[in-house]
């Protein structure tokens, strides 16, 4: 029966009309992803009417010559095509503000911009800033708002921020950066992005837990033996990433936030509510419970980081991560880390979860693996072969998102013969249409005021403590774990695969 109490909780509010303001408009998130998911929501009819687009930045351009150079780009890169028609109206939206992040007099400027437009709508209007610039910019930004009065919501009317990772480089900077947005804008009008959040795929993984009464009973140390969560990437320091990347490596990159808040949504206990706080409070008490690795002999155990070198992805050859524009030649940063993650929680105690992410591995795919523990093998022991491998739930985050469950199937015939077999779901065949961007349903949510996919200050700070210890083991101690080299193109160094091999486990082939 429906627990007809619960109906308010499920309901969404509705987006609502907004300037949006973009510090670092002419960079590249905006060309490529910002700018794109609001057309892709115009052309859904999914944007709100009224919303208004500013690009803020420091080059000096016209609305026209900003207008051109984004439509360029959504030609390339939107999902759903460029149609001349709709860009025409969507960029009739689009204005462009020239301002130095440093310069108080530019916000000043822009607060009088976002009034007269408010008198244009014939009243006072929601604004949702949004800091798509490099973080040494996100304090300026903030607090030169509060000085110019937008960072202050009224009963009427919301303002609103947006912040892009990196959310700090380490626990001191994001306590920093938290105390910044918190003394600035109010925490409910403050939203985290982590785009991994706003993936579909990523999304169902509660439903996939929560509306299906099968796995349940099972998602837990009683049933499941392991887990694995691959991000493999095919590319390796393109488009002058090298200078950032260098400085901070595939952990913080990409374990701190996306694969972290992946890891949560697998290992959560069921929310008591939809709402943002009650899924970020089941969240973070995850992330509170993973174990520290915080001594450099404990990272040397459970923590694997490697280089590529020179080899060939997708049959071009490549050079090696050292080798890579804008790197150090000397370099102690890792482009792989491959990581056993064990979260000391009733449900998972020793349960390990093994997190891996590279750049250029052999693709780009990104999937959380459920590894379900062997049946009993008195039956079909004694068979040739004996069982072959026991269930694998698999829920593929990208590419070709979707589920599929490994099952251990007889082979017709008159031999009892065993094999594997899938049972497989595909978004794109069973909806008949690909997914939205990630930003499309962020900025829609934003916009409602829905957080629940945002990560919450708490969050972001038990991640980091994590990630903190072994940064420190690698850059700190007198005696770091050792780099591992693997060549490009390849699954990473056997150093990693030796990590799992201690437990008996083997990373799933992608
Ligand atoms: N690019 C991506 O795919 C992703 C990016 N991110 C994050 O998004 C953020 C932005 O990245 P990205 O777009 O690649 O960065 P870019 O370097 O391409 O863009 C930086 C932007 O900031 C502006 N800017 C820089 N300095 C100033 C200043 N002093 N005053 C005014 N404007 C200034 C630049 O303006 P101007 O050109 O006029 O100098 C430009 O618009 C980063 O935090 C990044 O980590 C996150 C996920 C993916
Ligand atoms: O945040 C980041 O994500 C991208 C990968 O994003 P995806 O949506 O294409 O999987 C990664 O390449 C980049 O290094 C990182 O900063």
């Amino acid at each position: 029966m429906k627990n007809p109490f619960r109906k308010d909780l499920v309901s969404r509010s509705r987006p609502e009309a907004c300037t949006v303001v973009i510090f670092g408009a002419t960079g590249d998130l905006t060309h490529r992803k910002l700018v794109p998911a609001l057309y892709n929501l115009q052309v859904e009819g999914a944007l709100p009417a009224g919303v208004k687009i500013i690009g803020f930045a420091r080059r000096d351009k016209s609305d026209e010559e900003f207008r051109s150079g984004l439509e360029e780009l959504n030609k390339k890169v939107s999902r759903s095509g460029h149609d001349d028609k709709v860009w025409a109206d969507f960029e009739q939206n689009i204005h462009y503000h020239q301002s130095e992040f440093q310069d108080q007099e530019g916000y000043d400027r822009l607060a009088e911009r976002l009034d007269e437009i408010d008198r244009e709508r014939g009243g006072k209007g929601n604004r949702l800033f949004y800091i798509a610039s490099a973080p040494s910019f996100f304090d300026d930004v903030l607090e030169h708002l509060k000085k110019a009065g937008l960072s202050e919501s009224e009963d009427s009317c919301w303002s609103r921020v947006i912040v892009e990772k990196p959310f700090g480089t380490d626990l001191p900077t994001a306590q920093h950066l938290n105390q910044v947005v918190n003394r600035t804008f109010n925490e409910k009008d403050t939203y985290r992005i982590d785009h991994y959040l706003g993936k579909e795929t990523a999304q169902n993984i509660m439903v996939l837990r929560f509306a299906n009464a099968i796995f349940e009973p099972l998602w837990n140390n009683n049933y499941i033996d392991h887990v694995q969560i691959t991000c493999a990437e095919n590319l390796g320091m393109e488009g002058g990433r090298g200078g950032y990347y260098d400085k901070a490596g595939a952990l913080r990159d990409m374990v701190q936030n996306h694969l972290l808040q992946l890891l949560s949504l697998v290992a959560m206990e069921p929310p008591t509510d939809l709402s943002a706080d009650g899924v970020r409070d089941e969240k973070v008490k995850v992330l509170r419970s993973m174990r520290q690795w915080d001594t450099p002999e404990l990272v040397a155990e459970n923590v694997v980081r490697g280089q590529y070198i020179a080899g060939h992805v997708d049959g071009e050859k490549v050079v090696g991560y050292r080798e890579e524009d804008r790197v150090d030649p000397e370099s102690m940063t890792e482009s792989y880390v491959a990581l056993k993650i064990m979260i000391d929680t009733w449900r998972w105690s020793e349960v390990p979860f093994y997190v891996r992410m590279g750049k250029q591995l052999p693709k780009k795919a990104t999937e959380i693996s459920i590894h379900f523990k062997e049946p009993p093998t008195v039956l079909f022991n004694a068979l040739a072969g004996g069982v072959p491998g026991g269930n694998v739930l698999v829920i593929r985050i990208q590419p070709d998102e979707g589920i599929s469950l490994r099952m251990v199937s007889k082979i017709p015939g008159a031999n009892l013969r065993l094999e594997p077999v899938k049972m497989d779901f595909h978004y794109a065949t069973s909806f008949g249409k690909g997914s939205p961007e990630a930003y499309e349903r962020l900025l829609l949510d934003s916009m409602a005021g829905d957080a629940t996919l945002f990560a919450r200050r708490d969050e972001v700070e038990e991640a980091w403590k994590f990630i903190d210890h072994i940064e420190n083991a690698w850059h700190e101690s007198k005696n770091p774990p050792e780099m591992a080299e693997f060549v490009a193109g390849s699954w990473g160094p056997k150093e990693a695969d030796e990590l799992l091999a201690k437990s008996g486990h083997k990373w799933r082939r992608l």
